[in-house]
């Protein structure tokens, strides 16, 4: 195929702001290039900057982003103007590209920074399924998003093809691509403003085995979790708001939030993570992130003592944010919407909190995920060293040692306990992850038993 050259292409390209030129011409056939262009339009599954126009629905991935701004293409619209623009050599070059950048702090205080190149404001043409699609993002200068400050953005493809089908496949496409990036991971929610919006990329799963709580406690949450799951229609029926509350209250370093994240993997449910110290939270925004989270999405409010323990809500840096005790449990309410909720609070403090807050209704079931008890330890033990296909983790060590070994821990752990001490499920993970598993034993002995024996 050979068309003319797109001479008004470069002067018509808009110069977006922080958009480095490309050090090369980009290979945008699709055919060629594989779908790596496709996925950088599309985007991946990172907040995506700037957002779409109709980027108010926090379900919308990237793919959707590409949907309304179809309806606004027609095809064939521009088959003069494009004919006339386009040149052999120049249709697969784009140097219009943008960075994007994604930033996450994480909770022990380390923090990544990742960058991608994309296809950037401005014109780009590919070819896909044979068929030539120009593809132009456009940044509102006017409008602006008015909870992130962030310019609305439309992207227009537009087709030679008389194959209409070429843009359901693409999109179908667009989508497998965007949805593969989540498949059998865990995705995280933070506020933006008002608005839910994913937080760093999605996290693997972790197994629900994985955290070892006492005999019967997990279960217990788990079963209590499916058993309202099941029951949308009686909830409905009574006219009674379809949510339930939980809290995890407990030491620290138990398993609380490590458990919470495991069964929203195993449900295949999103957490919605919610600081009630952020700066310019207020009672309105609190009810309107909780009344409009993501679907299949637990809302999780870690530390909810350190919020409200006094009624007012201060941040480490002495910040008061405007929510008020009340706009809080009015949030947890919730409006009486048929939408299901399910909130997670947890706590190291259940004592500081004021029973308002977790009166039933509020809190359906709280659970103590307490410190390691022997049999926890020595699960935990089996669970690090245990054996896999007939072979323990380390290949010195057999079936027989780690069975005594596990033995010896879970007694000198009921030990320590005789003698006062607490023993932390994340204290035993750390000596596990630091050493082999008759280091690790011994190394539990000096730490617990040295100091209880003195005792
Ligand atoms: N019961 C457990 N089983 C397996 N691992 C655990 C368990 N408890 C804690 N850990 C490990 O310890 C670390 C801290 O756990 P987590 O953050 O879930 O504890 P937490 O109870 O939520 O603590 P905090 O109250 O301080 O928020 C995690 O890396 C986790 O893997």
């Amino acid at each position: 195929m050979s068309l003319d050259a797109p001479h008004e292409m470069a002067a018509n390209a808009i110069p977006a702001p922080a958009t480095p030129s490309a050090p090369g011409p980009v290979p945008l056939d699709a055919q060629t290039a594989g779908t790596s262009f496709l996925s950088s339009i599309v985007g991946d599954n990172r907040p995506p900057s700037p957002p779409a126009r109709l980027a108010g629905d926090q379900q919308q991935g990237p793919l959707v982003r590409v949907v309304p701004h179809l309806a606004r293409a027609p095809i064939g619209r521009s088959t003069v103007h494009a004919a006339r623009l386009l040149r052999p050599a120049s249709w697969l070059k784009s140097h219009e590209l943008s960075v994007e950048t994604t930033y996450e702090q994480r909770k022990n205080g380390s923090s990544s920074v990742l960058f991608k190149l994309v296809a950037g404001p401005g014109l780009h043409w590919l070819k896909y399924r044979g068929a030539w699609l120009q593809v132009k993002r456009e940044r509102e200068t006017r409008a602006m998003n008015m909870m992130s400050g962030t310019p609305w953005e439309t992207v227009t493809l537009t087709t030679l093809s008389r194959d209409r089908n070429v843009f359901s496949q693409l999109l179908s496409e667009a989508r497998d691509l965007a949805m593969k990036g989540q498949e059998g991971k865990l995705v995280v929610h933070t506020a933006w403003g008002a608005e839910w919006r994913p937080f760093g990329l999605p996290r693997r799963k972790r197994p629900l085995g994985s955290v070892v709580l006492e005999e019967g406690v997990g279960e217990k949450i788990v079963e209590d979790v499916k058993a309202f799951l099941e029951r949308r229609e009686w909830y409905a029926n009574r006219g009674i708001p379809y949510r339930r509350g939980y809290l995890l209250y407990g030491p620290p370093g138990s398993g609380k939030s490590s458990f919470i994240q495991a069964l929203a993997g195993a449900l295949s449910y999103d957490i919605c993570l919610l600081n009630l110290s952020e700066r310019g939270l207020t009672d309105d925004k609190l009810n309107h992130l909780m009344t409009n989270a993501p679907e299949r999405s637990f809302i999780l409010i870690e530390d909810v003592d350190a919020a409200f323990n006094k009624r007012v809500q201060t941040s480490e840096d002495g910040y008061q944010s405007s929510i008020t005790f009340s706009g809080f449990l009015n949030a947890l309410d919730g409006v009486a919407s048929g939408e299901e909720r399910i909130i997670f609070l947890t706590t190291n403090h259940i004592e500081r909190l004021d029973p308002a807050l977790i009166r039933p209704g509020r809190v359906d079931l709280s659970m103590l995920i307490g410190d390691a008890t022997p049999q926890q330890a020595k699960r935990l033990f089996t669970h690090f060293y245990g054996v896999e296909q007939g072979e323990t983790a380390e290949p010195s060590l057999s079936p027989d040692e780690l069975r005594r070994l596990g033995d010896e821990l879970e007694r000198l752990v009921k030990k320590a306990m005789k003698a006062g001490k607490r023993v932390s499920m994340a204290a035993l993970q750390g000596l596990f992850i630091q050493n082999d598993a008759r280091t690790a034993v011994t190394a539990c002995k000096d730490t617990y038993l040295s100091v209880a024996n003195a005792q």
